[in-house]
């Protein structure tokens, strides 16, 4: 059958990743690497703690010495540590604090009865020794890797660099995303449009996504359906940008220039249409400079299912992320499934009372009308298959 020429999805998608290469690495200022890709081994600065700390506010005494205490003196976080006397003698201690030298044991506050600098425990309080201190060092050792290349930063990560000294961090660099929309009946979303336009939306269906993602070094631009103004934008559009990602214009009118003015500018086609609806018509290919070069179809359904199925994870393949986990879900109505066409099938994602994802299916009209698809929350892979597929079955969910 003529459709099974046709490259499926699995491949597609495998062909993007293999120019997903890097993009290579910035240093950031901390305070702005949250969601960022480490590419460096974060190390211990020193012991932490640095030093044996106090975990309570209360005394620290010489375990054995007492009953009666002396308070001689207060040791506050902030402060060198100070010397406690020989003797019945203690230190008040705040928590945080370096332990006095000397002593060896903390007892918090709510234990003890004081009578002026007088100290005694309440009745039946017996300490242990060692109790209520961080031993220097018990949290790791200097010089310890504590973060390698490739997480993610969180927020505890983005401590443990605050804690070590990092006030500037090596990341992925986050590359620079052209978005070109092609098509004469594109207007702007303010302003007038006339009853044979559309306003532009598809550059906001891809920003959405890649903003989400913290891709946000995007550059929007428009061209007609004319050859030789979209090879003059691209060429342009291809010495700015590490990516460049279009909609419209790459199926079979006779104002479909985009395949032809990619080539004429430079840009190897590695290919054109995958098996899958919607989202046939979908392009890809390499500049000569490297540049990845995604011509989504021009169908609102159609290219942010592709934004989300291609370009996304080739831009975390970029930034040093592995492949992400399937992540599964159950459909909870039957389907129909297309025997030559991968289907992706948007869907509302809800869970069961033991947690399970289950996904409803929200079938689009036509791959042009997409008003419903912002109150669903990605799609379904459905693969190609004869008749129905059952209520129950699993299939691999895409967020938005
Ligand atoms: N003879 C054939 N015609 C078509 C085929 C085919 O195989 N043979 N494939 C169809 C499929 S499937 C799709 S998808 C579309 C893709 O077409 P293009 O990529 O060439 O896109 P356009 O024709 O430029 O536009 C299609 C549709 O999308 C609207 N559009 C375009 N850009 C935007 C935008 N930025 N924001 C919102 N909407 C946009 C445009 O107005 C059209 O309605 O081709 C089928 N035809
Ligand atoms: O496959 Mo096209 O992407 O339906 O409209």
């Amino acid at each position: 059958m003529k459709m099974d020429n046709l490259l499926s999805v699995a491949q597609a998608v495998d062909l993007v990743l293999e120019y997903a290469g890097n993009f290579g690495t910035e240093r950031i200022p901390l305070a702005e690497a949250g969601g960022r890709i480490l590419q460096q081994v974060v190390r211990a600065e020193r012991a932490q703690p640095p030093y044996d700390r106090v975990m309570m506010d209360g005394i620290a005494f010489r375990s054995g010495s007492g009953p009666v205490l002396v308070v001689h003196g207060t040791q506050r976080a902030g402060a060198p540590g100070q010397p406690l006397p020989e003797g019945n003698a203690c230190l008040e201690v705040m928590t945080g604090a370096v332990l006095p030298e000397g002593t060896d044991t903390v007892v918090p506050v709510e234990r003890l009865v004081r009578d002026g600098r007088q100290i005694t425990f309440e009745a039946g309080y017996q300490p242990h020794a060692g109790q209520f201190i961080h031993r220097r060092g018990s949290d790791c050792a200097a010089g310890t890797e504590l973060l390698l290349p490739g997480l993610r930063l969180n927020g505890p990560a983005l401590a443990v660099l605050a804690c070590n000294g990092y006030a500037e961090v090596e990341v992925s660099r986050i590359p620079s995303i052209g978005i070109v929309s092609t098509g004469d009946e594109l207007a702007d979303v303010e302003g007038p449009v006339q009853d044979w336009q559309i306003r532009r939306s598809n550059e906001y269906a891809i920003i959405g996504a890649l903003t989400s993602r913290r891709f946000n070094r995007i550059e929007q631009s428009v061209v007609s359906d004319d050859l030789a103004e979209t090879i003059v934008a691209l060429r342009e559009q291809l010495q700015r940008h590490d990516v460049l990602v279009l909609s419209g214009g790459v199926s079979m009118g006779a104002f479909d220039h985009v395949p032809k003015a990619l080539s004429r500018s430079g840009v190897e086609k590695v290919f054109h249409k995958v098996a899958q609806r919607p989202g046939k018509p979908l392009w890809f290919g390499v500049g000569s400079e490297g540049q990845r070069v995604f011509g989504l179809p021009g169908n609102p359904v159609s290219a942010v299912s592709c934004a989300i199925r291609y370009v996304m994870p080739m831009l975390l393949a970029g930034q040093g992320l592995s492949r992400p986990e399937p992540y599964m879900v159950e459909l909870d109505a039957e389907t129909e499934q297309s025997a030559t066409l991968v289907r992706f099938l948007p869907v509302r994602i809800r869970h069961d009372a033991s947690g399970c994802a289950l996904a409803t299916p929200c079938p689009m009209p036509t791959s042009g009308d997409f008003s419903f698809l912002a109150g669903t929350d990605g799609f379904v892979e459905l693969p190609r298959g004869e008749g129905v597929a059952a209520a129950g079955t699993h299939a691999v969910f895409h967020g938005w």
